[in-house]
């Protein structure tokens, strides 16, 4: 892992290469990412949009190297993806906290697996995501917001080179949304790692990524790919926005009235 001296991570750039993959139901074959080719630059930040069960997060669990694609070639920064790693961390909707482990003994989690706890890492990614104070604190004590710092900051311990998130502030009331959007805005503004997130919310798309990509039903293929060239900090009344909500929508075969 490359590091710089003010603590900024060389981001990691993904290369998707016409990704196939699905899955056998019931002795039937499903496809479900259909010919999926994407470049994604480091340090871009890219929201991946389209319909429910579409395989938006079979892509994600493919570029974590859960699982291997059945046909295609995966590249983190020209290397082959094998399986997961550390420096691409995946983040989910549910924070998934251990209830028997404190807050810092849950962002602590992945160094006390690896037996080397760095304490200095761990107070600063309480302290990035605004946790700070509550480290002894139990997860039932935290609110849902809080529950998803808690699961921020564990996976920003390590310093990832990718974060990759599915769908991590859906559960979230839309004032704590709103809050937790401008915080990982600021956190990738800051650290400078690559972003893949999958949000079914095309205002959220619109106000966090560089570019927003949208798939077709399943089995997923690249429907349209576009950057949003908008300086932050963005504001969701701005026109040009508006026109590319609405474009989006279109493309994901919404009608122009929305
Ligand atoms: N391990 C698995 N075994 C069999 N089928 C699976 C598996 N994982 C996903 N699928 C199927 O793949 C399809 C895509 O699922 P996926 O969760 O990737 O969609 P999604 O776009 O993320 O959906 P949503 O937006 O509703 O979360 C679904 O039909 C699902 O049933």
């Amino acid at each position: 892992m490359v590091t710089s001296p003010v603590g900024q991570t060389a981001p990691l750039g993904i290369r998707l290469r016409g990704i196939h993959h699905g899955y056998r139901i019931g002795g039937a074959f499903q496809p479900v990412i259909q010919g999926v080719s994407l470049d994604i630059a480091p340090g871009e930040f890219v929201a991946l949009l389209g319909p429910s069960g579409c395989g938006k997060s079979t892509l994600l669990r493919l570029i974590a190297g859960l699982e291997p694609p059945r046909s295609g070639q995966i590249l983190a920064d020209g290397v082959p993806v094998t399986g997961p790693g550390p420096d691409r961390i995946v983040m989910f909707q549910d924070p998934t906290l251990y209830p028997w482990r404190t807050v810092r003994a849950n962002v602590a989690l992945s160094q006390d697996i690896a037996g080397r706890r760095d304490d200095a890492a761990i107070d600063a990614a309480i302290d990035m995501v605004g946790l700070k104070g509550f480290e002894r604190a139990w997860p039932h004590q935290l609110s849902g917001g809080m529950a998803q710092r808690a699961a921020l900051a564990r996976a920003l311990v390590n310093d990832p080179r990718l974060l990759i998130l599915d769908e991590p502030l859906g559960k979230l009331d839309s004032l704590t949304r709103l809050t937790m959007q401008t915080e990982l805005l600021r956190l990738w503004q800051r650290r400078g790692f690559t972003v893949i997130m999958v949000t079914h919310d095309v205002e959220e798309a619109l106000l966090l990524a560089t570019r927003v990509v949208t798939f077709s039903a399943r089995p997923a293929s690249v429907l349209s790919d576009i950057a949003i060239d908008l300086p932050y900090h963005r504001h969701r009344d701005d026109p040009r926005l508006l026109t590319l909500r609405r474009e989006i929508l279109v493309r994901l075969g919404h009608s122009e009235d929305w």
